[in-house]
């Protein structure tokens, strides 16, 4: 049998079936097409202004680790004139992020891109390894999630960049739309569609230019292009509900591919229906709340929950052939998402940082830690005392 042509060039033997599409194309033209649509999605959007210093949220992991291969091409390529620069966040997990940020060493010598590290252990005195100590790990993703926001714009000011991009992709953004959607938050929802983000609660605006683009399409460009990046899980992000967010989207993704991107686009609709409001610092910190990854990709469990779900919902299709409609009463008609109140950006009393509250979200979370740092750090003592003693 013949080989099966590229669909796009007809000429090179097809290699890949597209996710997005299940178009058969060759590497070559998979390459070109997946970096042509970040450039659609960037002008469209008009992303970026010439002679913009970006600041690129680095992890090392494949979203960002692709994110700024591709930035670095389409820049020379078609003449962005950005001057473009990593910048990480060292949270402080032993056996995760210190590895990672190896990574994003050697992409930064790989690009040729400088490379600015932050770490929450100069910034807030809280390594993550030290907040999980305190407070465990349920919870500990919304201490992580404030945390890098706020570590993020700080490093970016640090370097003089008033523009961060983030690698948050297509299957991020329709996961955060079907949470914000099951919580029946529009505000957030909307919050989250964005393609651009800035608020009244910093001076950094923040951009997703993979917005569009489908995380399997990620793993394939990154390993066409033999790109460096570290591929472990954080090991402190069991956010559950996220990850049935992601099981959910996933499950539709292997039924109809184009699920995730219709789910972004009603994301979209669904947003112009928000009234238009300037954002709380509490529907800003929710799309960074936790991170995007969070273990959802490897949760077995969101899996158990789906099929108890659907078994749920097929009961419910069974019985409805059964129900006789007596009294139809029409759902009571919901409030209209109310304007948000308007904020008046101040500066947080404590650390001085840019906020529409008096004290910022970050040091209400580290008032927290540090009240029980005394507590923990005697009780520490104490146990060991006790072991010391029993021994
Ligand atoms: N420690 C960090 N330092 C800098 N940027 C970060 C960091 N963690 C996350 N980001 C930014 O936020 C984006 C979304 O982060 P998330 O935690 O969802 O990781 P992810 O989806 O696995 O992305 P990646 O594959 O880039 O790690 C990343 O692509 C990156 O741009």
């Amino acid at each position: 049998m013949p080989p099966t042509l590229c669909s796009h060039c007809q000429t090179t033997r097809a290699l890949i079936l597209r996710p997005k599409n299940r178009q058969k194309l060759c590497k070559a033209c998979f390459i070109t097409i997946f970096e042509t649509e970040i450039h659609t999605t960037i002008t469209t959007a008009s992303l970026f202004h010439r002679g913009e210093h970006v600041a690129i949220g680095a992890s090392g992991g494949k979203d960002s680790t692709v994110l700024a291969s591709v930035l670095k091409t389409l820049n020379a390529r078609h003449d962005y004139g950005l001057s473009l620069s990593l910048l990480s966040i060292d949270e402080g997990i032993t056996g995760y992020r210190d590895d990672s940020l190896e990574t994003v060493k050697r992409n930064a010598a790989q690009y040729g891109l400088p490379l600015h590290i932050v770490s929450y252990a100069s910034l807030y005195g809280w390594t993550m390894d030290q907040v999980v100590a305190q407070v465990g790990k349920k919870g500990n993703c919304t201490y992580c999630g404030v945390f890098r926001r706020q570590a993020l714009d700080r490093g970016a000011a640090q370097l003089g960049i008033r523009h961060v991009v983030t690698g948050h992709n297509a299957d991020d953004v329709a996961e955060t739309v079907m949470m914000n959607l099951l919580r029946g938050d529009l505000p957030r929802l909307a919050r989250a569609t964005g393609i651009v983000t800035q608020s009244a609660a910093s001076e950094i605006k923040r951009s997703k230019p993979l917005k569009y683009a489908y995380e399997k399409e990620i793993v394939l460009y990154a390993h066409h292009m033999g790109l460096d990046y570290f591929s472990t899980e954080c090991i402190y992000s069991p956010e559950a509900f996220r990850g049935s967010a992601r099981a959910l989207i996933k499950n539709l993704e292997r039924v109809r591919p184009s699920a995730i991107l219709d789910v972004v686009r009603s994301g979209e609709d669904m947003a112009s229906l928000v009234p238009s409001g300037e954002v709380t610092e509490e529907s800003e910190t929710a799309e960074g709340e936790g991170c995007g990854s969070a273990n959802g990709r490897s949760s077995g469990g969101g899996g158990g929950q789906l099929a108890a779900m659907e078994a749920k919902l097929q009961a419910n299709d069974e019985a409805k052939g059964r129900e006789i409609d007596l009294t139809h009463q029409p759902a009571p008609p919901r409030p209209r998402p109310k304007k948000l109140p308007k904020q008046n950006l101040g500066n947080c009393s404590r650390c001085g940082y840019l906020s529409s509250q008096a004290v910022c979200k970050a040091c209400m979370l580290l008032e927290g830690l540090n009240k029980n740092r005394p507590k923990m750090e005697i009780r520490v003592g104490v146990e060991e005392g006790e072991e010391r003693a029993r021994c």
